[in-house]
């Protein structure tokens, strides 16, 4: 099955208005110009200029998400962002289960789960984050841990909407680090074990719906590469998607690749 592909950046704790407004400035400039074949290109801005920036692309072709929210729709959980929140800012997308969330602020299976739900149930996307890390990849349990959090993650969802989740398989020893990602074999065979999960919990066509993007030291150098391997539908950007010369070049990339991926 020929899936969309996705190109995005989450800005992390980057970014006050004016910087954004900069950025899309430039960016939109591009995404108006690029014409036919542009993939899905999203930002993921932190929560302070989230709605600013969901207007700002409101008559643009660019996805914006939030990068977390509670699963709960309202109550007494103070500094926490409902579901709703994230939709009423004219949200399309919610990044969940990021490693630096997991691994910073305790953030566990069970959590992104319910949060998986939740945004289903809301009309968000879920952009599920999962990866391996340095020490599991040493001991040979990198798959392992991979199926595990993509069916935790991906527990209960119907069927028939397994194809609005995205999952982004980001290495955490890829991400943030010296510069170096998963090689496009590494990607490719992780790929294939997010998909393989998700289609022991809800079958080979739901999970053939499901877009799998790669995150972890992305650049525009080895995007081409990875964009080809098989199963890879798409990158999850930092760093080198924080100027908007490096999101447009690798949607260019993308575009290129695309183009030259048989039907
Ligand atoms: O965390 C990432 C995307 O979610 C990737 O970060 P880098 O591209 O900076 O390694």
């Amino acid at each position: 099955m020929r899936r969309r592909t996705w190109i995005g950046t989450g800005w992390k704790m980057n970014f006050l208005l004016a910087d954004a407004e900069g950025y899309l400035a430039e960016l939109g400039a591009f995404l108006r110009g690029a014409g036919d074949g542009l993939p899905a290109v999203f930002v993921v801005p932190p929560f302070t200029i989230l709605r600013s920036v969901c207007q700002r692309a409101r008559t643009l072709p660019l996805l914006v998400g939030a990068q977390n929210m509670h699963w709960e729709a309202r109550g007494a959980y103070t500094g926490e962002i409902s579901p709703a929140m994230v939709k009423d800012c004219g949200a399309a997308l919610v990044e969940l289960g990021h490693s630096e969330r997991r691994a910073m602020y305790g953030e566990t299976d069970a959590a992104v789960n319910r949060k998986v739900l939740a945004a289903l149930g809301c009309g968000l996307v879920p952009l599920v984050c999962v990866g391996d890390t340095a020490e599991e990849q040493r001991l040979g349990v990198a798959a392992e841990s991979v199926a595990r959090q993509v069916k935790i993650a991906l527990h209960g969802v119907p069927r028939d909407r397994v194809g609005d989740v995205v999952v982004a398989y980001e290495p955490v020893w890829a991400i943030g680090q010296d510069g170096t990602p998963a090689s496009p074999e590494w990607a490719s065979a992780l790929h294939a074990v997010v998909r393989e999960a998700i289609a022991a919990l809800h079958g080979a066509e739901a999970a053939d719906r499901c877009a799998v993007l790669y995150g972890g030291s992305v650049t525009p150098a080895n995007a081409g590469a990875l964009l080809a391997a098989p199963d890879v539908d798409g990158l999850f950007v930092g760093r080198a998607a924080w100027a908007p010369q490096g999101l447009v070049a690798l949607v260019r990339i993308a575009m290129e690749a695309r183009g030259r991926r048989a039907p």
